[in-house]
């Protein structure tokens, strides 16, 4: 059976979802193709229901911070709402109904299975096959990367989506990998009672970002209680008696009820037919140009293009494929100001270039910094105040090229610099706005004084 369409989106996560939604009102014949669940990583077992779980466990936090400042509190955490609110309020149960409907109701056409592209412009579901006359949107996401620990793959480890699951919080957890994944919900299972050990292979924390960010976030979990190796590498994994082994390369060896693995994402597209389109299936990302084509009459957008797996990197993509499909000019993506938020507490904001990628470029930089504690929003927060502004500025151009907000409204805080990245405004500029007091974000005007300092 060989159907015509306009176009075929593979993959509905966010980016693929967006894409296909909005062709299809825009009146053009829409096939969206999905092999688990419509909405994708980000609503069942990513962004939203770890959100969920990461409000609740600052609201034990913040309980926590009332001896000494208000009173006295007993906290008694219950698991038992967060589980019920991740299944009735994020995922449905994990259960896609209303994305369907959704996307029907602009008119689409929905097939459930796995796609490949099996010719240029031709995609087979199963046995039925269709002809997009004017594209076809690859926007298949990412997968959990499983590195080679000898005896790993053998054990029931968890990923995100089981720790998203999960009904109780495990007595004990080892957390392996110190990126967002595994960062925010060791946190969220600390707090919950859990004890937590995170292994980080590299020096830092959260090693794509300052390395004060990973320093802060080191500080401020292990006063939490969590252990955190830094520099650590597992060399084996063995899962017996109901207990995770991890034995490490320098011969130590953690036990824990529960094992994480949150080392990366990994894009396949082996198996999904790109050879057909003249590209390689063995490829680590799909290179799109600034108008998301990844060849002739066809786009991708999302995680599968490697750019940055962040939901709004994935629907901001999916605008400028929409345009393109729709024949309508329009200015190449640019991820300059690409902004990124690790939801931990503190949360760390960061927009643009680390110093160091900076640096990399070749840029003459200068950088200032100011600490949270020490802004007069700080001080009068007092616990759970940790925090520093970092600005990374192209000296030569008197312009920010990237920034970094850690602190209780990190993210937040973040849009003021990533304005100042985007539309890169003169320093000099930034330094003459009136920031009001007494504000978390005031902390930007000291990091800006301190650019000038020697
Ligand atoms: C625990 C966790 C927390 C996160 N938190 C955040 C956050 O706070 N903020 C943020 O911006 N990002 C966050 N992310 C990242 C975010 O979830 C992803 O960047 C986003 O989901 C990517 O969207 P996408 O459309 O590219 O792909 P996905 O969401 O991965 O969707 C791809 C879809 O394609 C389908 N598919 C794959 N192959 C085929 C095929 N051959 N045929 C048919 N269908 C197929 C898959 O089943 C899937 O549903 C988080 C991720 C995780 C895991
Ligand atoms: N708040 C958010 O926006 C948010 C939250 C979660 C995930 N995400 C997205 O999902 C992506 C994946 O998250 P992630 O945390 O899995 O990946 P990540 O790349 O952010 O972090 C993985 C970490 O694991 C470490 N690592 C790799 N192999 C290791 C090993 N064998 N032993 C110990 N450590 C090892 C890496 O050095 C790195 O620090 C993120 O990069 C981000 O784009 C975003």
């Amino acid at each position: 059976m060989v159907e015509q369409t306009d176009v075929v989106v593979i993959g509905m996560g966010p980016g693929g979802e967006h894409v296909a939604g909005r062709l299809a009102e825009s009146g053009l014949d829409v096939v969206g193709v999905e092999a688990e669940l419509v909405g994708g990583e980000c609503p069942y077992w990513g962004c939203v229901p770890s959100k969920m779980m990461i409000r609740a466990a600052n609201l034990l936090a913040e309980a926590r911070r009332v001896p000494g400042m208000a009173g006295s509190t007993q906290v008694t955490p219950d698991w038992g709402p967060v589980a019920t609110r991740v299944r009735d309020e994020a995922t449905d149960d994990w259960n896609d109904q209303v994305a369907v409907d959704r996307f029907t109701g602009t008119g689409g056409r929905f097939v459930r299975g796995r796609a490949v592209l099996s010719g240029p412009g031709t995609v087979r579901v199963a046995e039925a096959e269709y002809t997009a006359r004017r594209g076809v949107v690859i926007a298949t996401g990412t997968r959990p990367a499983i590195p080679p620990i000898p005896g790993l793959a053998q054990t029931p480890f968890w990923t995100n989506r089981d720790a998203v699951a999960a009904k109780e919080p495990p007595a004990s957890l080892i957390v392996l990998g110190g990126g967002a994944i595994g960062l925010e919900l060791a946190q969220v299972f600390a707090r919950f009672g859990t004890a937590v050990t995170v292994i980080e292979a590299l020096d830092h924390l959260v090693p794509m970002e300052e390395p004060e960010a990973g320093e802060l976030l080191a500080e401020t979990l292990a006063a939490e209680g969590l252990t955190i190796l830094t520099g650590a590498r597992a060399a084996g994994v063995e899962h017996r008696a109901g207990t995770f082994a991890v034995r490490l390369e320098d011969g130590r060896e953690l036990t824990a009820q529960q094992l994480l693995v949150a080392t990366g994402r990994r894009v396949d597209v082996s198996g999904l037919g790109v050879e057909h389109a003249g590209l390689d299936p063995k490829t680590r990302a799909l290179t799109v140009d600034g108008q998301m084509r990844a060849a002739e009459g066809l786009w991708a957008v999302g995680d599968v293009t490697g750019v940055g797996a962040f939901t709004h990197v994935a629907m901001y993509q999916a605008q400028i494929a929409i345009r393109d499909i729709l024949g309508q000019p329009g200015p190449d993506a640019d991820y300059r100001a690409l902004p990124r938020v690790t939801f931990t507490d503190p949360e760390i904001g960061a927009v643009g270039l680390s110093e160091q990628a900076a640096r990399a470029r070749g840029l003459t930089v200068r950088t200032g910094v100011s600490q949270i504690p020490s802004s007069a929003r700080g001080w009068i927060h007092k616990a759970g105040n940790a925090g520093f502004i970092k600005l990374v500025e192209d000296a030569e151009r008197g312009v920010l090229v990237g920034a970094t907000s850690a602190g209780p409204a990190g993210g937040e805080v973040l849009y003021g610099l990533a304005v100042a990245v985007h539309a890169q405004v003169p320093t000099a500029q930034l330094r003459h706005m009136i920031y009001a007091y007494p504000t978390f974000h005031r902390a930007v005007e000291d990091a800006l004084a301190a650019l000038n300092r020697p």
